[in-house]
């Protein structure tokens, strides 16, 4: 949450020419409502369902012979959480894992917490529930990526994603 995924997503696939496709963009058309809405209207467990079920259909594209579709996919913070979507998201290619400190985070959804539903009900005390997110995840974001990036010191989304393409392809996996 507030790490830059969705911005910085879309700036790689940009700086790539490739499509990018936000999990929760994709859960919102589905829905045809907004993220906080889908919490309230048909609760977290259905969100979940949602996501994992766009993962899967993100292995199942084309035939086996055709090439894999290049995209940038980002999805939410909560999406590696979930057992079944790790085996997933390893399947559907590179995986980059996007940090920054509380401080930064907090800084840049405070404006809008109500928009990010598990942050909705600690508007009292937002930083202690990004710290208790933050360790709860940390350890499976880890085990999962191979490269991860604090987005921090970056102006703007568009700079973190240079940089995020030079590691890539100083790495040759782009
Ligand atoms: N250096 C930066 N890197 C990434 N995002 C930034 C940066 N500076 C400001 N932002 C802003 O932070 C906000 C939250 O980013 P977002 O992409 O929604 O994060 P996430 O998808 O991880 O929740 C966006 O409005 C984004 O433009
Ligand atoms: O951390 C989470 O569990 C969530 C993060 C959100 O995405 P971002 O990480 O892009 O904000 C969105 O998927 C949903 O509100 C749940
Ligand atoms: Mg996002």
């Amino acid at each position: 949450m507030g790490t830059g995924k969705s911005a910085i997503g879309r700036a790689i696939a940009r700086g790539l020419s490739v499509r990018h496709l936000d999990t929760d963009c994709e859960i919102e058309r589905r829905f045809q409502m907004d993220i906080p809405r889908i919490f309230a209207e048909h609760g977290e467990a259905a969100f979940r369902s949602a996501e994992q079920d766009v993962l899967r259909r993100l292995t199942q594209r084309g035939s086996p012979a055709a090439a894999p579709p290049r995209l940038v996919i980002s999805t939410g913070g909560g999406t590696p959480m979930r057992e079944e979507n790790v085996e997933l998201l390893r399947e559907i290619g590179q995986i980059v894992w996007l940090s920054a400190p509380i401080a930064t985070v907090l800084q840049r959804v405070g404006r809008n917490l109500k928009q990010r539903p598990l942050l909705a009900g600690h508007q009292d005390n937002p930083q202690q529930r990004i710290r208790q997110l933050m360790a709860e995840r940390e350890p499976r974001y880890a085990s999962l990526a191979e490269l991860r990036v604090d987005t921090s010191p970056f102006a703007s989304p568009k700079d973190a994603a240079a940089h995020i393409i030079s590691l890539l392809q100083q790495n040759e996996d782009i």
